[in-house]
């Protein structure tokens, strides 16, 4: 469903790539926590996905189509098909709850009886009945997110794209907001989630790509996020140094 085959990517202002040489494969139904440090291409991989960005070299494609390929006009039809929860939200400010969900439907030309049933489905589903007729400004930053979670699962999207979706958030909202995504890929939505979050990764096992310096250098079904533990007592990083 996700390809990338030796996908190179380098910012017109970078003078480093921020994707070096990366291939991968993430088949429907999957999901895959994408971790690395900061600045190590995690963003750029999913803004490759998005189309936000086009790689220098090398293949991006999803369901079989070539993005790169893709002529501007119809990036937002693609951009339709994938649902997006990001760290700061990006809600609709002058929207309410439900109307921030409704959105997502509205622009894809869903007719208004169907819009009416299935926005207060969705957010009786992230536990947020009842505020429908909020602002975001009159929401926590966890309710907030269970917006942005409902707004990209409300169109069924067959991939879901979460860039550090609880970097904003407390320990326990974490938990919730990582549950949410979880419900969503167990109804077959592929999700990537892009984080820095060791507890919700190591909670889970699942399959872990990691990267650095802009290079795939781990990608490990039922992976931990910080990759295998050896039982070893580590060095100091200065005697590691070239180990790795
Ligand atoms: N618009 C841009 N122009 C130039 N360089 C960029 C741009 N966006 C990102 N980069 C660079 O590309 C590299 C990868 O950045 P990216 O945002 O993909 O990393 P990341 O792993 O998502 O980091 P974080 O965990 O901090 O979000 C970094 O070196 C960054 O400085």
């Amino acid at each position: 469903m996700i390809r990338l085959d030796a996908v190179t990517m380098t910012y017109p202002a970078g003078s480093r790539p921020a994707l070096r040489d990366v291939t991968l494969r993430i088949d429907a139904g999957e999901f895959v926590f994408l971790v690395g440090p900061s600045g190590s291409g995690k963003s750029t991989l999913l803004r490759l996905l998005l189309r936000e960005e086009r790689a220098t070299s090398g293949l991006v494609a999803l369901d079989g189509v070539d993005l790169a390929a893709i002529p501007d006009r119809r990036v937002p039809l693609l951009r339709r098909t994938i649902g997006c929860v990001f760290q700061d939200f990006r809600l609709l400010p002058d929207r309410t709850v439900a109307g921030n969900v409704a959105f997502a439907l509205d622009v894809v030309g869903r007719p208004r009886h169907v819009v009416r049933t299935v926005v207060p489905e969705v957010l009786g589903l992230v536990g947020l009945a009842g505020k429908e007729n909020r602002y975001p400004d009159e929401l926590s930053g966890g309710e907030q997110q269970r917006v942005a979670v409902a707004r990209a699962m409300v169109g069924r999207p067959r991939v879901l794209l979460a860039d550090e979706p609880t970097g904003n958030l407390d320990p326990a909202t974490s938990e919730g907001i990582m549950r949410l995504l979880d419900a969503v890929n167990r109804t077959g939505t592929t999700v990537v989630m892009a984080t820095h979050n060791a507890a919700l990764v190591d909670a889970r096992r699942r399959r872990v790509v990691e990267l650095a310096d802009g290079v795939c250098v781990r990608d490990e079904q039922r992976g931990a996020y910080d990759g295998e533990d050896t039982g070893e007592v580590p060095l100091p990083a200065n005697e590691t140094a070239g180990v790795r």
